[in-house]
């Protein structure tokens, strides 16, 4: 589904993401950790389009996309959601998602009727497909409230609901996690779930070890750049040694 093959990133003489080659199979939840600033996001950043790799080249889907930008390889079907997420914070929570239409077709000079009449016909349909994403979401309720007045949870919630406005085929998650609280963890859990029981591939940087290992299969961890370990929970468990060694995660 997506690959890596000898991808590199450097900062100056820091070799950030170094040499690193990959695959992520589909309809995986595939977990990325490794210690703070191991290059989790930077890898991220490097598959996703918001960095150009020094070396190195990323297959999505059968196609060559290094260096394609994020917009393009959203409307591949690849996704990404960030550590800190970034609403509008003006615009309500519903027009955040209308905001990320998929596929929009290009009018054509057919009329200016017929155009004004499918165009609305369009527009209901995308505020139909937000409405299904944030019900899906347990954010219906919020469709009008302003994106800058929900919390830090429901806004990663919110996150994943726009990039689900691409239908995308694989969605990258920085840390979905992070700052959220126990009861919205599990309702994000069990959407991310859902989504992949249909088909959809994660691949999700999380430094909750608990997280990792409950939910994500493989496992891959990344340290200075190199990727040191790649195998299954319990595989990772088994080398306990190994994690605690890069980590210091105290997995055993
Ligand atoms: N734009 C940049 N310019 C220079 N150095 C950078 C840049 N972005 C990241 N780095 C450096 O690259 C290394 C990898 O950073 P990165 O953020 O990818 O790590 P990480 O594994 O995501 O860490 P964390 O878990 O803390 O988010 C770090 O040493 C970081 O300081």
């Amino acid at each position: 589904m997506l690959s890596t093959d000898t991808l590199s990133c450097a900062f100056g003489e820091l070799r950030a993401v170094d040499s690193v080659s990959l695959d992520i199979q589909p309809g995986t939840m595939t977990g990325l950790i490794g210690p703070n600033g191991a290059g989790k996001t930077t890898f991220f950043n490097l598959l996703a389009g918001a960095l150009k790799p020094t070396a190195g080249r990323v297959h999505f889907d059968g196609s060559d996309v290094t260096g394609m930008s994020p917009d393009r390889l959203f409307h591949l079907g690849l996704a990404r959601t960030f550590q800190i997420p970034r609403p509008f914070r003006r615009l309500s929570v519903l027009e955040n998602l209308l905001l990320a239409p998929p596929k929009q077709s290009g009018e054509t000079l057919t009329g200016a009727i017929f155009q004004r009449r499918r165009m609305a016909r369009q527009e209901r349909a995308l505020r139909d497909k937000a409405m299904g994403i944030l019900d899906f979401m347990t954010l219906a309720d919020l469709a009008d409230q302003p994106a800058g007045k929900i919390s830090g949870g429901q806004t990663k919630l919110l996150e994943l609901a726009r990039a689900l406005m691409g239908e995308p085929q694989m969605i990258l998650l920085d840390e979905p996690a992070a700052g959220v609280n126990p009861s919205l963890t599990n309702v994000l859990i069990d959407r991310i779930k859902a989504l992949n029981r249909q088909g959809m591939t994660f691949f999700i940087i999380e430094h909750d070890m608990d997280f990792v290992m409950r939910h994500c299969a493989p496992i891959i961890a990344l340290a200075e750049g190199r990727v040191v370990f790649e195998g299954t929970a319990q595989d990772a468990q088994a080398d306990a040694g190994l994690l605690d060694a890069y980590l210091g995660t105290g997995v055993a």
